[in-house]
């Protein structure tokens, strides 16, 4: 059955078998990551099909000097070191030469650089191209989510219509810590779209031996979910910081979730999307993993650094910082109780300090489990 708010066929202009050309912006961790999946599933399906390769990736980052020393070398030193990149991918500095001709034009940037992003390449944009977001962060000024970003701002730089690009925008989201991917260790993930249709279409597209996406249809408990295990594995950070055991770390994950899930469900998500890979599954991977740049600035946070230092410290994105002030905003607009983003909001803008945090994570009223407020 059609869910209400979801179209059912592929939108006009796009090739049935999949994409030709995929440009990836942003060669972060993720992004390079995520470069390499798709050149990886470009040569394995066309070895299935025993096909010469017939689509093309290119991965874009802003840095010409770090993009000619990739090109040459083939390894991200700086993001994803030790790992080699495909032959085939393309590796340039140049915007416009990557997204020419590009079906699939996949977001790996920093929640709040994506808007200034999306407005410098609009112009360049096909048409009927089909928009992958993998940020997961809230625009901090406004508290959109990043599809709602790709809607509102290449509809009005392209003058198609916040429309348009709803119908061609998905998101990806799950489990997936960029280093493990990289070394080819097996991981799901979700591709959430408008249809069940285009999210198979770009399911297909980064479909590995190692890297299985999973599709459905619910974009904002998908986003959601990405979003808040960010500010919550800031708190299990600040914990582990604190040198609290497994108890603790366990009851603010489980909390954690209950939290983001009611948050997702009062945005019109659905409970199965936070029980999933999205929910539980990212949330777990990264509140345990020490690869998790968001558990690390937390835990540093928990060792009593200001959120200045910790700032400093940071080499690599950690979203929770900057998406904790928005979940709590988004939160307070739609009515919905969040004790453990709110602390964690409290110690980022130093209103507490984390001496006061432990009683603060986990809210100290009696109440009943589950996820209603
Ligand atoms: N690294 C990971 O394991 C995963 C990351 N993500 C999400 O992917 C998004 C990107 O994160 P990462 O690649 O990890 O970050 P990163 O910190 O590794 O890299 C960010 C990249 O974006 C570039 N960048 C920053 N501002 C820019 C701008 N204004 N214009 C153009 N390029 C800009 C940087 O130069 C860098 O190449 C984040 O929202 C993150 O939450 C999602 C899943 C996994
Ligand atoms: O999103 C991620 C894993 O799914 C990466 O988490 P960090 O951004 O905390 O490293």
């Amino acid at each position: 059955m059609t869910r209400p708010g979801t179209t059912t066929a592929l939108p006009g202009g796009l090739p049935v078998a999949g994409p030709r050309r995929i440009a990836v912006l942003g060669a972060g961790s993720w992004g390079t990551t995520f470069a390499k999946i798709l050149a990886d599933s470009a040569r394995e399906s066309a070895h299935a099909r025993a096909e010469p390769i017939g689509r093309t990736v290119a991965l874009w980052g802003r840095s010409a000097t770090a993009m000619d020393h990739t090109a040459r070398t083939r390894v991200n030193d700086r993001y994803v070191p030790g790992i080699r990149l495909p032959e085939r991918l393309e590796i340039t500095a140049d915007l416009v030469a990557a997204v020419r001709g590009a079906d699939l034009v996949v977001l790996a940037l920093p929640a709040q650089s994506l808007r200034a992003q999306l407005a410098a390449v609009a112009g360049h944009l096909e048409r009927d191209a089909v928009v992958l977001s993998l940020a997961k962060g809230l625009e901090r000024d406004t508290g959109m989510r990043m599809s709602e970003v790709v809607a509102e701002e290449l509809g009005r730089d392209t003058g198609l219509g916040s429309q348009h690009w709803r119908e061609r925008t998905c998101v990806l989201s799950g489990p997936n810590l960029a280093m493990e991917i990289a070394e080819e260790q097996p991981t799901a993930s979700v591709v959430a779209g408008p249809a069940t249709e285009l999210a198979t279409w770009v399911a297909h597209a980064c479909r590995t031996r190692y890297f299985r996406p999973y599709t459905n249809t619910d974009v904002v408990g998908t986003e959601i979910g990405g979003v808040v295990k960010n500010v919550i594995a800031l708190g299990v950070g600040i914990a582990d910081g604190r040198h609290f055991g497994e108890n603790s770390k366990a009851s603010i994950i489980t909390r954690g979730l209950a939290e983001t899930t009611r948050l997702a469900l009062a945005l019109g998500g659905r409970l199965e999307t936070l029980s999933g890979l999205a929910g539980l599954g990212d949330l777990v991977a990264t509140c345990s993993s020490p690869l998790s740049r968001n558990r690390t600035a937390g835990r540093l946070l928990g060792l009593g650094l200001t959120p200045g230092e910790v700032q400093e410290e940071m080499t690599q994105t950690a979203e929770g910082i900057k998406s904790a002030p928005a979940v709590l905003a988004l939160a307070r607009r739609h009515g919905v109780d969040m004790p453990i983003t709110g602390a964690v909001v409290d110690i980022l803008r130093e209103e507490i300090t984390i001496d006061d945090v432990a009683p603060l994570l986990l809210g100290r009223e009696i109440k009943s489990e589950g996820t209603a407020p």
